[in-house]
């Protein structure tokens, strides 16, 4: 039998800068990142319910036989991105770059589907698949 690590429990206090800077530039460090760490939680759970969608269409997708990526939508989200990234005082080009970052890997999510239902359903119609 294989053996597991327990991961250990997350310190929010865990830094290189421990011993090293004023104790109060410490605290104040650490009740900043109090609000980074409560923002990326929050950002898996966003981007775990956007991958749950992504997913359903990529057996949409699979099941009617289309293509995996749609360019015309990409460039219509992108633009729309980039003027609500500038609206928010956020870098446009990092809003892209991001954006284009999470459609990369859903491509290769649908491309895995796509060969997954195609194997499964091999000479059945598009109603075969019990996903549908
Ligand atoms: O809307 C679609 O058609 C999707 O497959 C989703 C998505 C996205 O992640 O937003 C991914 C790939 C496409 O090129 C466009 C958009």
């Amino acid at each position: 039998m294989s053996q597991q690590s327990t991961p250990s429990p997350y310190d929010p206090s865990a830094s290189s800068l421990q011993g090293e800077v004023d104790p109060e530039v410490m605290q104040e460090l650490l009740r900043l990142r109090g609000s980074i760490d409560n923002f990326d939680a929050t950002l898996v759970y966003l981007l775990a319910e956007r991958f749950k969608s992504t997913q359903r269409v990529g057996w949409l997708k699979a099941r009617h036989r289309l293509p995996a990526s749609d360019p015309n939508r990409e460039a219509s989200q992108i633009e729309r991105l980039r003027s609500l990234a500038s609206d928010a005082h956020l870098d446009p080009v990092f809003a892209e770059k991001f954006l284009n970052f999470v459609i990369e890997e859903v491509i290769r999510h649908h491309e895995a589907i796509s060969e997954t239902h195609s194997a499964e359903t091999d000479g059945a119609g598009p109603e075969a698949d019990p996903r549908s």
